[in-house]
């Protein structure tokens, strides 16, 4: 089991403070509108990420008139993990067991999550970037070395695009960066691929469980970035004119994709808006099975469930949730319905802890329930 035992909470939007004590399955959280519901999702994912997931400055999370904000948790292992944010100046203090941590991403190889709200339902409409980082996530969280892979090649891009928008360059500048780049993409390219593999079979495993639709016929396919069969080194070259016409590079790993389709047609012009979600959802389990095969099981962030899927996909989800989660952290207006879906799971899932939210104060309903017993 991964998860958190506590989160604590100061200045955290409108939370001045709060101390939480979690169970290992299901927490949820209820409230009317703008009780601070989401806030507390926030914080359990400012500390494993450092950012807030709804503004990219902090400043607009520290509670107003306050100067800071913290966040501070307590692993399962008890290693404990915090986040301090300060109104002036930038980045702010993480700390692992106390000490000086260096970065973010310490932090989530701590502590897995997966996030869903209502701007995750967007994946298959938005970009290529937004499925790209849903892969690289996945790949980061069964092979940390690929964190390396992936800066070695975007400090190399980086430079490259720096020349193609000087003009004036000669190709034996440009070389230099061609080869980094091809280096790392190597790395990359493999393990994006390999994990791909799993998410893909897992994704359409998980589709099969639901009623009959259009969703059972939904291809997924990875896209590298460039040419399949051409080497990235002479893809570069051939694309380097066109290159410097547009002052970017146009092909490699950072153009990579996964691509959904039913019939040859992109998924999100033939699925339902709500096929749409249970496609998303099917990835975000499919990538917390295969991170939970190899490592730390996620912890789940869930937030207003009930408003985003009907009553029989809500229970669906929260059985694939329970088959691959740490632990949960769910939303919702009213406590009836946020319950329902997980009522119907074996223990300890159909045991929330419940916890009201009003107006920023968080209160437990019960006594820690039987499922507070953290194993191993
Ligand atoms: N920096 C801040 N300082 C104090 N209060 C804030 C700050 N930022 C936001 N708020 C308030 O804190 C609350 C945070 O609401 P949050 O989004 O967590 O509520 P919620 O219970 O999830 O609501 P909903 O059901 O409407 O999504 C809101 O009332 C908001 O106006």
């Amino acid at each position: 089991m991964a998860g958190l035992s506590r989160l604590v909470l100061a200045n955290f939007r409108n939370i001045s403070s709060a101390d939480i004590a979690l169970c290992c399955s299901v927490n949820l959280f209820y409230g009317v509108n703008g009780s601070g519901k989401t806030s507390v999702l926030e914080a359990v994912h400012m500390l494993a990420t450092g950012r807030s997931f709804r503004s990219r400055q902090h400043q607009p999370v520290i509670q107003a008139d306050a100067e800071q904000l913290a966040v501070f948790g307590r692993l399962k292992d008890g290693l404990t993990i915090g986040v301090e944010k300060r109104r002036s100046g930038p980045g702010g203090r993480i700390r692992i067991n106390r000490e000086a941590a260096e970065s973010s991403s310490q932090l989530a190889a701590l502590l897995p999550l997966q996030l869903i709200n209502s701007d995750s339902f967007s994946a298959l409409e938005g970009g290529p970037g937004v499925r790209r980082r849903l892969l690289d996530w996945t790949v980061f969280h069964v092979e940390q070395s690929y964190l390396h892979a992936l800066k070695d090649y975007q400090i190399a891009l980086r430079q490259r695009n720096a020349l193609l928008r000087r003009g004036k360059i000669g190709s034996d500048q440009l070389d230099i960066w061609d080869g980094r780049m091809v280096i790392a993409a190597v790395t990359l390219d493999r393990l994006r691929e390999e994990v791909f593999e799993r998410l893909g079979t897992v994704t359409r495993e998980l589709l099969l469980d639901l009623p009959v639709s259009p969703l059972q016929q939904v291809s997924i396919r990875y896209r590298r970035g460039w040419k399949q069969g051409v080497d990235l080194g002479e893809a570069l070259q051939a694309s380097r004119d066109a290159d410097m016409a547009v002052g970017h590079t146009r092909v490699g790993p950072h153009r990579a994709d996964m691509v959904f389709t039913v019939d040859s047609q992109p998924a999100q012009s033939i699925l339902s808006r709500g096929q749409q979600k249970m496609l998303v959802c099917a990835l975000r389990t499919a990538m917390a099975r295969v991170v939970s095969n190899s490592r730390k099981p996620p912890v789940f962030l869930i937030d207003d469930l009930p408003a985003e899927l009907d009553d029989a996909h809500q229970v669906i989800f929260a059985r694939w949730v329970s088959d691959c989660a740490g632990q949960v952290l769910v939303t919702g207006i009213e406590r009836e319905s946020t319950c329902r879906p997980w009522l119907s799971l074996a223990a300890p899932w159909n045991k929330p802890s419940v916890f009201h939210v009003e107006h920023g104060r968080i209160s437990a309903e019960l006594d820690p329930a039987p499922n507070n017993e953290w194993s191993e």
